[in-house]
């Protein structure tokens, strides 16, 4: 599913992104309601806090936070990936969560290596830029 006010433009005149997860450009519709959510991370206080672990409690937290509210993976835009450590491994698992995520119809996305997160234990986060679906469209 994607959205209808959501347009996805991967131009010949760009690399080809979809391998990655991600669109090169995302067109949004006027009078849309937008959602910006706040860096989410995955940290498991109890538990384990592997790189992976930490990558799919982010997605799950971003995907919480857009249901919160009234939007979802289809219907975002942007993400901004900030990724601790990078290295071939971590931005294999990444490009794999976010096709899996996202699916047909992927956001645009910027990733950025950082030396260091929040705290010590943080070594991935994301935030979302997104729309409301419009009902009246029959969504
Ligand atoms: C290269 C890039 N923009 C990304 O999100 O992986």
């Amino acid at each position: 599913a994607s959205s209808d006010q959501k347009t996805i433009i991967n131009p010949d005149t760009l690399s080809d992104s979809s391998s990655s997860g991600y669109s090169q450009i995302v067109v949004v519709a006027p009078d849309t309601r937008m959602v910006y959510v706040a860096g989410q991370v995955g940290i498991d206080k109890d538990g384990s806090n592997t790189f992976e672990d930490q990558v799919d409690r982010t997605f799950e937290n971003v995907i919480k936070a857009l249901e919160a509210a009234g939007s979802s993976v289809e219907d975002t835009v942007k993400i901004t990936v900030l990724v601790k450590g990078i290295n071939q491994d971590r931005l294999d698992y990444v490009n794999k969560k976010r096709r899996e995520i996202f699916g047909a119809s992927p956001p645009a996305s910027t990733l950025i290596p950082v030396p260091a997160l929040a705290t010590e234990i943080i070594e991935f986060e994301i935030d979302a830029v997104a729309v409301v679906p419009d009902k009246s469209s029959g969504d």
